[in-house]
């Protein structure tokens, strides 16, 4: 399948500043890649040097088959800001009707688009009335236009409440599965650890990692956290079954390595019905992303 977006060995430089060094990824239709990394990192560069706004200064780009900012790239990719704003005055279908207006499309599609984001039960109120939540839907119908081929995101559930936020990723869910290919960047590191389906993480301008979640966490190697919930806490057969284990509030935690892991469940299984209850917590986004930012010395 030809990758939506292909960049090869990019670099920025502004001033004496390297923002973007040697990156290369690809983003294939339909999927859902989310790009981290701190403040300063580079994702605005990327995301602006991919919508065709500054140019790189060596490397190559390919998006949707063509030069980014060319006009056909623009007919095919959509970029949704951290923080967009509309009029307060205008109803969602009066800006709809106006950003299809400006694209040179009937104005009739504006209602489509405003259902496709969940938004026609308010189509008719004022955008000053809306929640943020419905902002960044109105941004997103806006986005839709055309029916893009590939999503740029930046930040696009910031300031967002859990429930807006599991909503807007189910609208990207359906985009991507119709064949939509979605770059987002976010610092919300949970959330992209269940909705997105590779992880680009930017360190001082370098791709440091790449690939799904299991991938990162294989590669990391990080320990796997284990708490084991006794029917006697005091019980000296646990102590002796487990002595690497520490005990805290009435349960007793260890870590081991993923390869150990096993092992360490069976001598914990042999325990029986000592064992009131077993947790075992595999190492999270966040503990990942910062072994591999650490890894480049932040
Ligand atoms: N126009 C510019 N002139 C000079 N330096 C710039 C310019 N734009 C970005 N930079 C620098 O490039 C680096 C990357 O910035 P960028 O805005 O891409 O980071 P970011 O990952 O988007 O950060 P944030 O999460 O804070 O938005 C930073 O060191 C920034 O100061």
């Amino acid at each position: 399948m030809t990758p939506t977006l292909t960049i090869s060995a990019l670099t920025r430089r502004f001033a004496g500043v390297a923002a973007l060094t040697d990156v290369t990824f690809s983003v294939a239709p339909g999927e859902r890649v989310a790009l981290l990394g701190h403040n300063g990192a580079g994702k605005s560069t990327m995301m602006k040097i991919i919508l065709g706004l500054i140019p790189a200064t060596t490397g190559q780009l390919s998006v949707c088959g063509t030069t980014p900012g060319s006009p056909e790239a623009r007919r095919q990719v959509a970029y949704l800001p951290e923080n967009v704003a509309f009029h307060p005055a205008l109803t969602g279908l009066e800006q709809i009707r106006h950003y299809l207006a400006l694209r040179g499309q009937p104005p009739g599609g504006a209602m489509a688009l405003l259902e496709q984001v969940g938004l026609a039960p308010a189509a008719h109120r004022r955008i000053g009335t809306y929640s943020k939540g419905m902002r960044q839907r109105v941004g997103l119908a806006q986005a839709l236009i055309g029916a893009p081929r590939l999503l740029v995101l930046d930040e696009p559930t910031s300031g967002l409440d859990p429930v807006s936020r599991r909503d807007f990723y189910t609208l990207l869910d359906g985009l991507a599965a119709q064949g939509a290919s979605i770059l987002l960047s976010s610092h919300a590191l949970t959330e992209v650890e269940a909705r997105t389906d590779r992880i680009l993480i930017l360190s001082k301008g370098r791709l440091v990692a790449e690939g799904s979640l299991p991938d990162l966490r294989r590669r990391a190697a990080l320990p796997v956290a284990i708490t084991i919930v006794p029917r006697d806490a005091d019980d000296p057969a646990l102590r002796q079954a487990l002595p690497e284990a520490t005990p805290a509030g009435g349960a007793l935690h260890l870590t081991c390595g993923q390869a150990d892991k096993l092992a360490v469940l069976a001598r914990i299984t042999r325990l029986g019905d000592r064992i009131r209850d077993i947790e075992v917590q595999p190492p999270s986004l966040e503990d990942i992303y910062s072994h591999f930012s650490q890894r480049d010395g932040q």
